[in-house]
């Protein structure tokens, strides 16, 4: 955020320190040109230049691309039917107006697709934002791609950062775990590939007759996605980027992924056992040097001694997630570092602490994404020091005669050992089949990628050889060496010795991550505000809690013991804090989650995000630890399900053991939530167990206030609607085939049930059938179409009949999205009856003329969602919060 914006300030002052002109398509109306960052950092091009990484004869584009601005990318969200019918608008109704323009007498390219990305679901765009604002057509497309990624269907996504779980093959009964997940943006495509094929699956199930459907889970994938962050501000960031693609099959955890809880889950035989993963995705805390054409924090702050903090937290994550994968099972390990210490040197050390190629091995994928322009990871490399002096193998680190202070960081584990330049040797680790992305070769960021898979069960871990604990043993050594020259007695040999025990000593108890008590030397984590080195800072300069506490005796089991599953037992108590109000938290601190305030398409809501400080709304806290509510599931049996199942003739073939409520006493006073079998399993019987779940479930069911007895208070949630509708019976069921029904229930808020005949009779031909209806909830089912009024995709949207109006519960941004994409219609929605800007202080429907029901949470969800938690919080928000109209 800071950095963009100081990055375009300076390009209107006519920039400081970047250089102009040059590089491919370079002009006005392109993105092509260098913007006016100070792009500058001589370390960090020394490095590269001198690391023998970048073939000498492509430097110089490999340093110009490196200074450019990064094209945008985004992506269709591939598992929504609904996403492909707005790919096709793209495809037909906007690249053909986007073809062919000039701006300012320069030529602007239309958007393309990514070639590698399968389906034609990502794409590229270089127009630049002067262009995207100003020129009309190009803000008309603005104007749709902000509409679509607000209602979820298509996401803002670096492209390089689309690759790892393209490559993770994953199905929809797989358990997934995203170990640093935040801010989200991969989970996302995990969330998609765990619903692959749904709605065909959900359709043929329901076409089906008989009464158990347990073999496939009537359509809904059994996998499930577990995203995790240490961070607990950026845990909540990913509720946020996954909540437009309500996935009822995700879990968000906030742990430290070095030493991830074992979950326990049911076994074959009743009996409970550890959950071991299908795929883990590892996408580690880096240096982030490949992020610098977006990032300027990594001009300002790169330094050599960066890689040299982060590798060991890397190993860790690694090994920790091979511990948890099931044999057979795939980990991506990936970081948008080019740096082979955080890389290569990673893989290496990883695989042979977990006992060598028989247990796990890199899986060739060189036949994969064949589009993808790549080059093999590396057999060899040198390390850099702080000092920019190279390093060919560790015995030169030990013979350096600098003070240890400045070697302190570097391991053996960093540098490659003789086997791997063995290309020949069947038993060296095969580096090269990792996948290195350079800017240069596709016009992206710098990328690390490899596929790691388990072989056999990993019973012992190997130890690891500390550098902190070097650090001092090495010292010491030096110090009790000079001791003994200034004396000119004593032996080397007792001064090898001495070091070796402490190095040994440094086996038993591997060293703990930096935390405030243990900071790290300050050049080395230099803060730029959204590098992904402030990312690592912020965790780790978190205040001192029990758990960094504990993190020391966990980690040694880990990295020493033997595969022993942990359990967390000595954290404190962490209950969820309200979702909604963390929401808010996280809007404010979010850097990367959302498109930045100065990206052309970034919507005014995100824009507000990144303006508003992250103060006023805390959520409960105990000493400093956040507080949640439980996840608390409702007995198959409870008066609530009855009533919904039976006033929604909802199917006995859709599962009530999945229902749950967020309070302790397991109360539907509120909302009720859906998820699938295996969170419910893992959230019942880790229970009490001090893990730290944030996030479970999507909103299904929200209780309404409702002026008569017989009507069923408990309303349809949109995001819940796609599990639920195949399963509802006709009875609440209201059908229509019009193009002109749909434009009109979405352009006005509370249509008359009664103005038949007359002019803005909106809903002539749903009107019969909504007066037969009962009041309550219900929904349009606007089915395919074969006339010219007609409509030719199928949509199910929730519907409230009231006593003189029937109005489609969905929010303001939804409506004009879909009123852009199926109409064309860019004009305002229009309320009617002008009814809500009477509206009462508080959601009861009592105070509102003519008995109209306001679908409150869909024109104020994060007012309702607060609500729920806190009834005080309720009436002030409503009061000071003005209705959008
Ligand atoms: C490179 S980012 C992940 C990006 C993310 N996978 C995505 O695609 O949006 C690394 C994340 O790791 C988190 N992190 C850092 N140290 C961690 C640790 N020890 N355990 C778990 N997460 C960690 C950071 O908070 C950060 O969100």
């Amino acid at each position: 955020m800071g950095r963009n914006k100081s990055a375009w300030r300076n390009e209107k002052k006519g920039g400081r320190g970047g250089k102009k002109g040059g590089g491919q398509g370079s002009g006005k109306g392109d993105r092509y040109a260098y913007v006016s960052i100070p792009s500058e950092n001589a370390k960090y091009e020394r490095y590269y230049k001198e690391s023998g990484l970048i073939p000498e004869e492509e430097w110089d584009e490999f340093w110009a691309t490196l200074k450019r601005t990064l094209p945008t990318t985004f992506r269709f969200t591939g598992s929504k039917g609904h996403a492909l019918s707005v790919l096709k608008t793209l495809q037909e109704v906007y690249v053909p107006h986007l073809s062919g323009l000039t701006w300012e007498d320069q030529p602007v390219s239309p958007p393309t697709p990514l070639p590698w990305f399968p389906d034609n679901l990502a794409w590229t765009m270089t127009a630049g934002k002067t262009v995207i604002r100003r020129c009309p057509p190009f803000k008309r497309f603005q104007n749709f791609l902000v509409a679509e990624t607000t209602v979820g269907n298509i996401s803002r996504q670096e492209a390089v950062s689309m690759i790892p779980p393209l490559l993770m093959d994953i199905e929809p009964h797989h358990a997934v775990l995203d170990m640093c997940a935040a801010p989200g943006s991969k989970t996302a495509q995990l969330i998609e590939a765990i619903h692959a094929g749904e709605e065909t699956r959900t359709e043929e199930a329901i076409a089906q007759d008989g009464p158990t459907d347990k073999i496939n889970n009537g359509g809904r994938p059994t996998g499930l996605v577990i995203a995790n962050d240490a961070d607990y501000k950026r845990s909540h960031m990913l509720i946020h980027q996954t909540k437009r693609l309500n996935s009822p099959n995700l879990i968000v955890t906030n742990h430290d992924a070095t030493w991830f809880p074992s979950l326990l889950i049911s076994g074959p035989n009743e009996d409970k056992e550890y959950l071991k993963y299908d795929r883990i995705l590892a996408d580690v805390p880096c240096t982030g040097d490949g992020t610098a054409r977006k990032n300027y924090g990594v001009w300002r702050d790169w330094s050599p001694g960066g890689a040299f903090n982060l590798h060991l937290t890397q190993v860790r994550i690694l090994v920790r997630g091979l511990q948890m994968l099931k044999v057979g099972g795939r980990i991506i390990y990936s970081t948008c570092s080019m740096n082979p210490v955080e890389n290569e040197a990673v893989l290496a050390s990883a695989i042979d602490r977990c006992g060598g190629l028989d247990k796990v091995n890199i899986v060739n994928v060189d036949h994969r994404l064949p589009e993808l322009k790549r080059r093999p990871g590396v057999t060899n490399w040198k390390v850099f020091d702080r000092d920019c002096v190279w390093f060919n193998s560790f015995e030169e680190v030990e013979k350096d005669n600098r003070s240890m202070e400045r070697l302190s960081r570097i391991t053996r584990e960093m540098f490659p050992t003789e086997d791997y330049k063995e290309l020949d040797d069947p038993t060296r680790i095969p580096l090269e089949r990792a996948i290195r992305v350079y800017p240069h070769l596709q016009d992206t960021g710098g990328f690390f990628i490899a596929v790691l898979e388990k072989k056999m069960e990993i019973k012992t871990i190997k130890p690891e050889i500390s550098g902190r604990k070097k650090m001092v043993a090495m010292a010491k050594a030096e110090a009790f060496k000079r001791e003994k020259e200034d004396a000119a007695v004593g032996d080397t040999e007792s001064v090898e010795i001495a070091a070796k025990d402490e190095l040994d000593e440094d086996i038993e108890i591997p060293e703990a991550p930096a935390t405030p008590s243990n900071p790290e030397p300050e050049e080395l984590i230099p803060g730029a505000p959204e590098s992904p080195i402030k990312r690592k800072l912020e965790i780790d300069s978190a205040p001192p809690t029990p758990l960094a506490i504990k993190k020391t005796k966990l980690e040694t089991e880990v990295t020493v013991e033997s595969e022993v599953d942990i359990e967390v037992k000595a954290e404190p108590e962490v209950i969820a804090e309200p979702e909604a109000e963390i929401e808010t938290e996280a809007d404010a601190i979010s850097a990367e989650a959302h498109p930045m305030p100065s990206e052309p398409w970034a919507s005014k809501k995100d824009e507000s995000r990144y303006n508003t400080p992250a103060e006023g709304k805390v959520g409960r806290r105990n000493g400093g630890i956040p507080i949640e509510e439980p996840f608390k599931f409702l007995a198959a049996d409870h008066p609530a399900l009855n009533h919904i199942f039976e006033f929604y003739s909802l199917s006995s073939r859709f599962p009530r053991n999945c229902f749950l409520v967020r309070n302790a006493e397991g109360i539907p006073s509120r909302a009720i939530y859906f998820t699938c079998d295996l969170a419910r399993q893992i959230l019942t019987y880790n229970e009490g167990k001090n893990l730290k779940f944030v996030h479970c479930g999507v909103k299904a069911f929200f209780k309404q206030d409702v002026q008569e007895l017989d009507v069923c208070p408990w309303r349809i949630q949109n995001e819940g609607l796609p599990i639920i509708e195949g399963w509802i019976g006709e009875d609440r069921i209201v059908r229509a085939k019009k193009r002109i029904t749909v434009r009109g229930l979405l352009k006005e808020l509370f249509p008359k049930v009664n103005a038949e005949g007359h002019e803005g009779d909106v809903i002539a031909e749903i009107e019969q059938r909504v007066r037969e209806l009962s009041m309550g909830c219900c929904i349009l089912k606007v089915g395919l179409g074969e006339g010219e009024e007609e409509f030719d995709q199928k949509i199910v949207l929730p519907l409230w009949r009231s006593r003189f109006s029937c109005n489609l519960m969905l929010p303001k941004d939804e409506r004009r999205a879909m009123l852009m994409r199926l109409f064309n219609d860019e004009e305002e929605v229009v309320d009617s009856t002008n009814k809500n800007r009477a509206r009462p202080r508080a959601n009861t429907n009592s105070e509102l003329p003519d008995g109209e029901v306001l679908p409150d949470s869909e024109v104020f969800p994060d007012i309702e969602d607060a609500a729920e938690v806190d009834p005080e919080l309720e009436v002030q928000d409503i009061e000071g919060e003005k209705p959008d109209l």
